[in-house]
């Protein structure tokens, strides 16, 4: 079966002083997940849509959900401390309501990035069913400089350069054995999914992102957001 996973268990410090974790925050007409949701919904072969939320916004979550989405293969769980414990979280709640199968595979996707496509979205899956691991990234346009804070290390070959965004996609069995073979120390170097099973020794199939399928994570970024969808409307 394939699953769906929408991360929105963060706290969003980087967004400063604002009211709510940013994936609740507006963009146009509706909070930010809402716009992420109604990207999976449309697709058909999802068998459940997961949205991981932190424990004391879970009945804000519900209750948005109940507002804007009719579809019932969407469902509230609650987020972990860390990203990746949200990630298992969701993992296990599907093991729980659903059993375990060698080929189940599942679409993990940043709550607060709400502009990924049906095209990105498909992409993951056909990728997920030939390959245990799936990425999104799109080719770096800076320069990618490696060092510290205050003087450069090396400069890699640009054209070797990608940004990882997500939908990131598993076969489940190989993200979970993946995940429960690293050390505490490894854990600590994750900062996205496919690390996990990149540490574990598999390899990861790249699927094409977009620019504009960013992260919201700063107050620049939720402009850059609502000036886009004005712009769409
Ligand atoms: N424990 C966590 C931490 C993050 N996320 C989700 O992972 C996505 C990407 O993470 P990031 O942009 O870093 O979100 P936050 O952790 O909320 O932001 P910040 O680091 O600024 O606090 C977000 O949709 C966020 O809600 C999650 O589900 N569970
Ligand atoms: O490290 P951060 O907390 O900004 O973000 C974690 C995730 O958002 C990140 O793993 C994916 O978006 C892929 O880049």
């Amino acid at each position: 079966m394939i699953y769906a996973q929408i991360l929105a268990g963060g706290k969003g410090t980087r967004m400063g002083n604002v009211p709510m974790p940013k994936q609740f925050l507006s963009l146009a007409d509706k909070p930010i997940l809402i716009h992420t949701i109604e990207k999976f919904v449309l697709e058909s072969r999802f068998t459940a849509i997961l949205v991981a939320c932190p424990q004391d916004w879970l009945s804000h979550t519900q209750d948005l959900i109940k507002k804007y989405i009719t579809d019932d293969r969407v469902q509230v769980v609650i987020g972990g401390a860390e990203r990746n414990e949200t990630l298992m979280n969701g993992i296990a709640y599907i093991h729980e309501h659903y059993g375990e199968h060698d080929d189940d595979i599942i679409v993990t996707h940043d709550a607060v990035r709400p502009f990924v496509t049906g095209r990105i979205i498909n992409d993951n899956i056909e990728a997920a069913l030939k390959h245990a691991a799936v990425d999104t990234v799109v080719a770096a346009i800076d320069t990618i400089v490696q060092g510290t804070s205050e003087e450069i290390e090396t400069i890699p070959l640009r054209s070797t350069m990608f940004q990882g965004q997500t939908p990131q996609s598993f076969n489940i069995k190989t993200l979970v054995s993946s995940y429960n073979s690293l050390s505490n120390q490894q854990r600590a170097t994750l900062s996205d999914a496919c690390k996990i099973v990149l540490l574990a020794g598999h390899t990861i199939k790249e699927v094409r992102g977009e620019n504009f399928n960013f992260k919201i994570t700063t107050p620049y970024d939720l402009r850059v957001a609502n000036a886009l969808v004005e712009r769409r409307g």
